[in-house]
C-alpha cells in the first residue's frame, strides 16, 4: 500500500498538510473504507435509491418519473409484439409442412406487418429512452449544482481535496451514469415480468423440469457474475478518477500556457501529461482485464443456454410426450418450444449481461453519490457552525475579532488571540513575512475558514455582509462588459443596477477607459468569451477591473489581498485614492510600503503567532 506522503515534520506550521500522491487514490489502496465503497450491497443500493429519488422528486417540471414509467410500460408492451413475432416461425413450420399455400400467403402478410411494427417499436423506445436519459442528467446535475455551487460547500470541496475532481463527477460521471443507467434499470424492471411469463409458457410445454433446469442454471451464473462484478466497480471508479486528473492537467496547462511557454516548461508538461495518460490507459486496461472475466462468464453462459434449451426440448420428445404428432406438427411444436425456452434463457442471460453494465453504472453512481455525501457532511457541519462558529451576523458597521485564533483547516495555528476592531474610516494594512497568515486572517474574517478560537463579527447591512473580498488573482468572467463590471450580479442582497454612464465613469476612474473604447458604448452588453477578455486585459488591467467592481458595489469595507501587486506605484496609489474617496474602508494585505499611508493602522504579524498593532505615521 502506498501511503499518503507526509510533508516533513520539521516545520510544525505545515505538519498538517498531507500531500496525496499524484493519482490521489493510491494504487492498491485496500483500506476497510475503500472496500465498503465498492461492494455490491446495501450501500450501493442506498446510493442508487437516492439517485432515483432525486430524479423523480426533482422532475416536477419535466415529469421524468412518469415518462420513465411510460418507457418501462412501452418496453413491456413491445415484448408482447416480440413474443407474437417469435411464435410466427412455428406457424411457418406447420403451413410449410402441410404445403398450404393460401395459409402461407396470409401468414407472410401478418409476418411483414408484425416484424415491421416490432422494429419500429424498438426504434421509438430507443429514442424516448435517450430523451429520458438527457432529462435525468439535467435533474441530477441541477441537484448537484444546487448543493455544490453555494457557500460554503463550493469553497470547501474545491479547496480541501477530500473529493477528487468534483468537476468531472458533475459533468462526465453524471452523464455516463444516466446514459447507461436509465437503460439498465428499465431492462431490470421488465425482466421479472417477462421471466414469469416465459416460465409459465415453458412449464406448459416442457413440464416443471424445463423452467427448473433454467432457474438452477441461472442461479449458478448469477452467483459467479456477482463475484466478478465487485472488482469492476472499483476499477471503473479508479479509471474515472484518472480521467479527471488527466483532463485537469490539460485544463490547467491551457490556463497557464503563457507561464509555461515563458519558462520553456513544455517538455516537463508533456512528461506530466504522458504520466497522467499512462495512469488513464493503465486504469482502462485494468477495467478491460476485470471485464474480461465477467465477459467470459456471460458469453459462455449465453452460448451454453441454447444447449440447455435443446435438452429441455429433447427430454419430452424422447420420453414420448409428442409421439402422436405428425411431422409438421412436431416441427411446429419444437420451434415454439425452442423459442420459449431459448427466450427464457435469453432473458436470464440478459440479466447476467446487464450486471456487466451495472458494474459501470455502479462505479459512476459511487462517484456521484460520494460527492453528495460530502456535501451532506458539509451541510451538517455548516448547521452546527451557525450555532457555534463564533461568526456573528448581527447588523453592524464594524469588523471585530476577539481573542481570535487563525488556524489552517488542518488546525495549525498561524495567529494567536488577535484582538482587533475596525470601524468605518479606520483603514488597516496587514503586513508580515511570507506565510505568516495574512491571507489566512482575511479568510477567517470573511468566514471561509473557521476560527480556531475566539470570535469574529463582520460588518453587516440588512442582514447581508457589507465586506467585499478581493483575492490576489483577479477573477475574469466570460460575458459582456456590463456583466464583467457588475460581477457577481447579486451582492450583499442587492441586484446590480448598472447604467451606461456608471460603466464609463467607473472604468475611467480605474484607468480602463480604453476598454470602453474597444468594446464600444453601444456594445456594453455584447458577450465576449473568457479567452477574449484574458487577451484584452493585461494582468494589471485585470486587477484594475477587479477594483472597478469595488467602486461599483461600494461596500462599507473592502479587503484587498495584494490586489494591486501587478500595478505600477502611480496606478496603485490612484486606485487606493479612488476607493477611499468613495467612502470605502480598506483592509489591505500588502508588501508595498508606499501604500501604507492610505491606512490609519498597521497590523504586523510576526510569523510565529504574535502580532503588533500600531498607527501608520
Ligand atoms: N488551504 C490550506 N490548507 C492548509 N494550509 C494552508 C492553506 N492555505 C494556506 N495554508 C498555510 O497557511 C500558511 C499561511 O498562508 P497565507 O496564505 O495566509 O500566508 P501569507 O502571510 O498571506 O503569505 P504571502 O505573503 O506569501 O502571501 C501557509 O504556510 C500555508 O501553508
Amino acid at each position: 500500500m502506498r501511503e499518503a506522503m507526509q510533508i516533513s515534520q520539521e516545520n510544525s506550521r505545515t505538519a498538517d498538510v498531507a500531500l496525496l500522491p499524484l493519482n490521489g487514490f493510491g494504487e492498491g489502496e485496500k483500506s476497510e473504507q475503500a472496500g465498503q465503497q465498492f461492494k455490491v450491497g446495501r450501500v450501493l443500493l442506498q446510493r442508487l435509491r437516492r439517485i432515483c429519488s432525486v430524479v423523480v422528486k426533482g422532475s416536477a417540471h419535466e415529469h421524468v418519473g412518469m415518462w420513465y414509467a411510460g418507457l418501462v410500460a412501452g418496453k413491456l408492451a413491445a415484448e408482447v409484439m416480440y413474443y407474437y413475432a417469435g411464435t410466427l416461425p412455428s406457424e411457418f413450420f406447420r403451413v410449410l409442412g402441410d404445403r398450404n399455400l393460401p395459409a402461407f400467403a396470409s401468414l407472410l402478410g401478418r409476418c411483414v406487418v408484425v416484424v415491421g411494427l416490432a422494429g419500429s417499436c424498438k426504434a421509438v423506445l430507443e429514442y424516448v429512452g435517450g430523451l429520458i436519459g438527457v432529462s435525468m442528467r439535467q435533474e441530477l446535475t441541477r441537484y448537484t449544482h444546487a448543493r455544490y455551487l453555494r457557500a460554503p460547500n463550493f469553497y470547501s470541496v474545491a479547496t480541501s481535496g477530500t473529493i477528487d475532481n468534483p468537476d468531472q463527477r458533475t459533468t462526465q460521471d453524471i452523464e455516463r451514469l444516466t446514459r447507461s443507467g436509465a437503460d439498465v434499470l428499465a431492462e431490470l424492471l421488465i425482466a421479472p415480468f417477462l421471466i414469469a411469463y416465459y416460465t409459465v409458457q415453458c412449464w406448459k410445454m416442457a413440464g416443471i423440469y424445463g423452467p427448473l433446469a433454467i432457474y438452477i442454471y441461472f442461479g449458478i451464473g448469477a452467483a459467479a457474475t456477482r463475484l466478478a462484478m465487485a472488482p469492476i466497480i472499483r476499477q471503473v471508479y479508479i479509471q474515472e478518477q484518472a480521467e479527471g486528473d488527466f483532463r485537469f492537467h490539460h485544463v490547467r496547462t491551457g490556463e497557464c500556457a503563457e507561464s509555461i511557454a515563458f519558462i520553456a516548461g513544455e517538455d516537463r508538461e508533456r512528461a506530466a501529461a504522458d504520466r497522467a495518460l499512462k495512469a488513464v490507459t493503465g486504469a482502462q486496461r485494468r477495467v478491460l482485464g476485470k471485464q474480461f472475466w465477467l465477459g467470459l462468464l456471460t458469453q459462455v453462459f449465453a452460448y451454453m443456454g441454447s444447449t440447455v434449451s435443446y435438452v429441455i426440448i429433447g427430454v419430452p420428445i424422447f420420453m414420448g410426450s409428442y409421439d402422436d404428432k405428425s411431422g409438421a406438427e412436431l416441427s411446429s411444436i419444437i420451434s415454439l418450444n425452442a423459442f420459449v425456452s431459448i427466450y427464457l434463457i435469453y432473458r436470464f442471460t440478459s440479466v447476467i449481461e446487464l450486471t456487466k453494465r451495472l458494474a459501470d453504472v455502479a462505479g459512476y453512481a459511487t462517484r456521484v453519490a460520494q460527492l453528495w455525501e460530502e456535501l451532506d457532511r458539509l451541510d451538517v457541519e455548516a448547521e452546527a457552525d451557525d450555532a457555534d462558529s463564533g461568526v456573528s451576523i448581527r447588523d453592524s458597521a464594524v469588523i471585530v475579532a476577539r481573542g481570535l485564533d487563525v488556524c489552517t483547516p488542518g488546525g495549525v495555528r498561524l495567529v494567536t488571540e488577535l484582538d482587533l476592531e475596525i470601524g468605518v474610516g479606520d483603514s488597516l494594512v496587514i503586513t508580515g513575512p511570507n506565510g505568516a497568515g495574512k491571507t489566512a486572517l482575511l479568510r477567517t474574517l470573511c468566514g471561509l475558514w473557521r476560527p480556531g478560537g475566539g470570535e469574529v463579527q463582520l460588518a453587516h447591512t440588512n442582514g447581508a455582509p457589507d465586506v467585499l473580498f478581493l483575492p490576489q488573482a483577479p477573477y475574469i468572467i466570460g460575458g459582456s462588459l456590463r456583466e464583467q463590471l457588475c460581477y457577481p450580479g447579486l451582492w450583499g442582497g442587492r441586484h446590480a443596477m448598472c447604467f451606461n454612464a456608471d460603466i464609463v465613469r467607473i472604468l475611467a476612474t480605474v484607468g480602463l477607459s480604453h476598454v470602453v473604447d474597444i468594446v464600444g458604448t453601444s456594445n456594453l452588453d455584447y458577450p465576449y468569451t473568457v479567452q477574449a477578455w484574458l487577451r484584452l486585459l493585461s494582468p494589471g488591467e485585470r486587477q484594475m477591473m477587479s477594483i472597478a467592481r469595488v467602486l461599483f458595489w461600494r461596500p462599507k469595507f473592502v479587503m484587498l489581498d495584494e490586489c494591486t501587486s501587478a500595478l505600477d506605484a502611480c496606478a496603485a496609489e490612484a486606485l487606493y485614492r479612488a476607493i477611499l474617496d468613495a467612502g470605502i474602508t480598506v483592509v489591505s494585505v500588502s508588501h508595498s510600503a508606499h501604500l501604507e499611508r492610505f491606512h490609519k493602522r498597521r497590523l504586523s504579524l510576526d510569523g510565529s503567532g504574535g502580532y503588533t498593532l500600531d498607527d501608520v505615521r
